[in-house]
C-alpha cells in the first residue's frame, strides 16, 4: 500500500512553539519534502467557510455566464479559466478542472499595475468580492508570517521578505474538479511544480493530492480537516539555491467510491514583487551547491512560465 506523507510530515501548529521552534520545525519539512502542514494557521474558519459556499455557487452556474469573465482578457491572472484550458508544463493530456483568480487591487496610478491588472469580480454573486478581498488579505497575513520563519532558517533577518513580497503579484486561484466518470482516463492536474514563492492550500482534505518525494515516489498529502498545506515553488528554490526544493505534486482521480464527487480546492500562490530579481542567496551557495541559475526578474519568469502552461499566448 502506498504510505501517505502523514505517516512522515509532521502537522505544525504556530502557537505551540516559539517562532524560533516553529522556523525550525518549518524549515526542516520544506527541506526534506518541498511541503509543510500547518492546523493552527489562524485564518477565521467561518471566513473560509463562507469563501468554500460562493465558490460552490460560483461554479455552479451555467458555462456562459462563466464565460463572461475570460481570464484571457486579463492576462490569464484574473477571472475564470474554464474547463480544461490549463496544461502542466510538459503534459500530455489537459486537467481536468475550471478556476477562477483573485489577484491584487493596487491603488490606482501604481506602475506596478502594468503587469497586475485590477480585479474582475462576478454580477451574479455580491458577497464575492468582499469575501475574497478578506481572504486575499487574511492569506496574504499569514503567508508573510511563513516567509518570517523560512527567514530565519534560513539565517536571514525575520522581516527579510518584507520588501520582497510588498505588492507582490499573487494570486488566490478557486478551483473545481468536477466528478468524473468511471471511464475517465489521465488525473485531475498533471504533475507539475508550482512558479511563485510559496503555496498555501486549503481544501486538500479531499483527497487527491500526492508529492514526489526525493526518492521518486508519489506519496498522498491529506491534512485534517481545515489544516494548511504549504509548498515550495520555482521562485523560492532559485532563490534558496535548490537548497529548498520545489516538489513536483499531482491531483490524482479519485477511488471508485468518490468518483461521483466534486473536489474544491482554494491555493494562494504567494508572489514576488514583480520588478524582484531572483539571485542566489550566499547563505545557500558553497563549493559543495554552486550557483545554479543566473539571476532573473520575478516578472520575467513569470512570463515565460504563464506560456509554458497555456495560461498567456506565446
Ligand atoms: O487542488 C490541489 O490540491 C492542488 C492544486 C495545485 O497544485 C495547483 O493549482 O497548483
Ligand atoms: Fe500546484
Amino acid at each position: 500500500m502506498t504510505q501517505s506523507v502523514l505517516d512522515q510530515m509532521p502537522l505544525l501548529s504556530m502557537t505551540a512553539m516559539d517562532k524560533p521552534a516553529f522556523a525550525m520545525a518549518f524549515g526542516a519539512s520544506f527541506q526534506q519534502f518541498g511541503f509543510a502542514m500547518i492546523g493552527d494557521h489562524g485564518m477565521d474558519p467561518a471566513l473560509i467557510e463562507r469563501g468554500w459556499m460562493l465558490t460552490r455557487q460560483f461554479f455552479a452556474m451555467p458555462d456562459a455566464a462563466k464565460s463572461r469573465y475570460d481570464a484571457r482578457a486579463n492576462g490569464g491572472q484574473r477571472g475564470y479559466t474554464a474547463f480544461g484550458r490549463e496544461i502542466a508544463k510538459d503534459a500530455r493530456e489537459n486537467d481536468l478542472k475550471e478556476f477562477w483568480h483573485v489577484g491584487r487591487d493596487l491603488p490606482a496610478g501604481d506602475p506596478l499595475g502594468r503587469t497586475m491588472p485590477p480585479n474582475i469580480w462576478p454580477d451574479e454573486l455580491p458577497g464575492f468580492r468582499p469575501i475574497f478581498t478578506q481572504l486575499f488579505a487574511e492569506f496574504d497575513r499569514v503567508g508573510a508570517e511563513l516567509l518570517s520563519a523560512i527567514a530565519l532558517y534560513l539565517g536571514l533577518e525575520a522581516g527579510w521578505f518584507d520588501g520582497a513580497i510588498r505588492n507582490g503579484n499573487s494570486i488566490l486561484r478557486l478551483l473545481h474538479y468536477p466528478p468524473v466518470s468511471p471511464q475517465a482516463p489521465g488525473i485531475r492536474a498533471g504533475a507539475h511544480e508550482d512558479i511563485n514563492l510559496i503555496t498555501l492550500l486549503l481544501g486538500a482534505e479531499e483527497g487527491g493530492l500526492e508529492l514526489k518525494d526525493r526518492d521518486g515516489n508519489w506519496l498522498p498529502v491529506v491534512p485534517p480537516p481545515g489544516a494548511l498545506v504549504i509548498n515550495v515553488g520555482d521562485m523560492l528554490q532559485r532563490l534558496t539555491n535548490h537548497v529548498l526544493p520545489s516538489t513536483s505534486h499531482r491531483v490524482v482521480n479519485p477511488p471508485p467510491d468518490r468518483r461521483g464527487y466534486p473536489r474544491y480546492s482554494m491555493p494562494f500562490f504567494l508572489h514576488l514583487r514583480p520588478d524582484f530579481i531572483i539571485d542566489a542567496l550566499p547563505q545557500c551557495v558553497s563549493e559543495n551547491n554552486p550557483r545554479r541559475d543566473p539571476p532573473i526578474s520575478a516578472n520575467a519568469y513569470l512570463t515565460e512560465r504563464l506560456m509554458e502552461i497555456g495560461l498567456i499566448e506565446k
